[in-house]
């Protein structure tokens, strides 16, 4: 921990992603759905800013990996955006820091531009040098800012799934009230069946030669955003997200945190761990599921390995 450092860096990846979301919202309000580009590039660029700044008052010592800080802002800037945006930490530093914090600012940006839509996400992460080499995700926190939720990971151990707007009666999928906060487990699938979430936009082919050849009643959900979809499968909404064909870290290292600590199975789709804060920050395939889907898919998934995506 730097000195500098929160007790409780998973209160503060909560705090965080709520404040981004709510701040979205605004945006939501103030720029309005005529022109989803304008909607895109000020969502993206103003949870971008909001998050950096916040991130360096809070823990100065600490390195910052954003997708927003990359060539997507730089683009956005040459084409005429009114503030330059805070840079991502050198890659040099952040391969060498002990902490890292992996931040998606605005995943789903079409499905947020889109009225409506509640399948999009803030996704702040903390990654943690391990002694012995290597690193984990150490916290994390996925907020879905129009459905009132924040999912995070829990000092204690665990995971737990809070409600973002305390003023509102708010009912979940399953149509319970929810209190302010509870713990979250993955919940297994029914027997036989498995609803499986892919993107809407671009769901990737072997998932559906996956689902033929799988011997249970499979469905395809589409859902906008990884932390969407990851979040669909910690709350049963769905049972697993299947994907491959490209991905950054900043897509799954929050909800993948979260999934974890959920305890949800959640790997590459040939089953190795997902690995972080990596020179090269794509990270292509996941898969996230109840642990007694996960031999099923990981064979299924093998099996049509030749349907993969390169
Ligand atoms: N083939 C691909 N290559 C790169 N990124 C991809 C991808 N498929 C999905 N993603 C990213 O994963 C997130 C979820 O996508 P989807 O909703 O299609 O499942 C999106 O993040 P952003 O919205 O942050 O860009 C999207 O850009
Ligand atoms: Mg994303």
């Amino acid at each position: 921990m730097t000195e500098t450092a929160v007790a409780d860096d998973h209160a503060l990846a909560a705090e965080l992603a709520g404040a981004a979301g709510r701040l979205l919202l605004g945006v939501r309000d103030e720029v309005g759905f005529a022109d989803a580009r304008a909607l895109k590039d000020t969502g993206d660029l103003r949870a971008h800013e909001y998050l950096m700044a916040a991130l360096v008052e809070r823990c100065p010592g600490d390195a910052v990996l954003s997708e927003e800080g990359r060539s997507s802002v730089a683009g956005k800037r040459a084409r005429g955006a009114d503030r330059a945006p805070t840079r991502n930490t050198a890659d040099a530093e952040r391969l060498t820091a002990g902490r890292v914090w992996i931040v998606d600012p605005l995943d789903g940006t079409r499905e947020f531009s889109e009225e409506g839509r509640r399948d999009w996400a803030v996704h702040v992460a903390l990654w943690e040098r391990l002694p012995g080499g290597g690193g984990r995700l150490a916290a994390g926190a996925v907020a879905l800012p129009a459905q009132g939720l924040i999912l995070r990971t829990a000092a204690t151990g665990g995971a737990l799934l809070v409600r973002d707007d305390p003023g509102e009666p708010l009912l979940t999928a399953t149509g319970r009230d929810l209190p302010r906060e509870v713990p979250l487990h993955a919940p297994a699938p029914e027997a036989g069946k498995l609803r499986v979430a892919v993107s809407r936009t671009r769901p990737p082919e072997f998932v559906r030669v996956l689902a033929g050849k799988l011997d249970l009643d499979v469905e395809l959900v589409p859902i906008g955003s990884a932390g969407a979809k990851i979040s669909a499968v910690l709350l049963g909404e769905v049972d697993a997200y299947v994907h491959a064909g490209g991905q950054y870290e900043w897509d799954s290292a929050a909800p993948a945190a979260v999934a974890l600590a959920a305890g949800a199975h959640a790997s590459r789709v040939d089953g190795a761990p997902l690995a972080y804060n990596r020179e090269d920050p794509r990270l292509p395939d996941i898969l996230v599921c109840h642990p007694v889907s996960a031999s099923t898919l990981l064979t299924g998934i093998r099996d049509v390995g030749g349907a993969l995506p390169e």
